[in-house]
């Protein structure tokens, strides 16, 4: 993927986003990666089915892996209810500077945490460091071939509990397989898939899989 995708879409909202307006930032990403370039944001087709799968679970703690610049953290900040936080794991330093640049620049700085570094580092810790003992939601959308390795740990960790909801992003493309078998075949999630397109694409088909984990 273009690296340099991060810095444009930085000076793009700096530009012609309204400051403090999450709505409106979120709905300039989309205009810029519909209309000049395409970046690997949940995007506004899939993130309405985020949206909602996130109402329904009204969390107080958010776990998300993968920030990239900010976007789905900032799409589940606007919806989080008083006193409810996102903690967000990015391994790359440059995509956390943008990502909390942006997620400054739209006011929700105090609603989203930006946790630095790979996910199977900072996993074992998150409970104490951020004060949270489980998570309410999960969002999932970093390197694809962790996807099972990574669930598996919140498992492990005690860091999901009865109830708790994961949604995954492109179990179609680029696809986990793995983490579908995985999550599919166990007794202890609830699956349900959403079939969609691959963000800012009209023909690509993608989906997103909700599974609620049971134990
Ligand atoms: C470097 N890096 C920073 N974030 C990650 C993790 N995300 C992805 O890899 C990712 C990739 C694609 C995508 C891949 C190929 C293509 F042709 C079109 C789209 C779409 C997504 O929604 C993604 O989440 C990797
Ligand atoms: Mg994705």
């Amino acid at each position: 993927h273009d690296e340099e995708f991060p810095p444009r879409i930085l000076d793009h909202v700096m530009k012609n986003a309204i400051k403090g307006d999450v709505t409106n930032v979120i709905d300039v990403i989309d205009k810029y990666c519909w209309s000049v370039e395409i970046a690997m944001n949940v995007g506004d087709v899939k993130g309405a089915i985020l949206d909602k799968s996130f109402l329904e679970a009204s969390p107080k703690n958010v776990l998300e892996i993968g920030c990239y610049c900010g976007y789905s953290a900032l799409r589940m900040s606007r919806l989080l209810k008083e006193d409810a936080k996102i903690f967000t794991i990015e391994a790359s330093s440059q995509y956390a500077d943008v990502a909390q640049e942006i997620i400054s620049f739209a006011g929700m700085e105090k609603k989203v945490q930006i946790l630095r570094g790979l996910s199977d580092e900072v996993l074992p810790t998150i409970a104490e460091k951020c004060g949270v003992r489980t998570f309410d939601f999960v969002f999932i959308d970093h390197a694809k071939e962790l996807y099972k390795r990574d669930l598996i740990m919140l498992e492990n960790l005690g860091l999901i509990r009865q109830g708790t909801t994961i949604m995954a992003d492109n179990v179609i493309f680029p696809g986990c397989p793995d983490y579908l078998e995985y999550v599919r075949n166990s007794p202890k999630f609830e699956c349900t898939n959403y079939p969609s397109k691959l963000e800012y694409c009209e023909n690509r088909e993608d989906a997103m899989e909700k599974s609620i984990y049971l134990p």
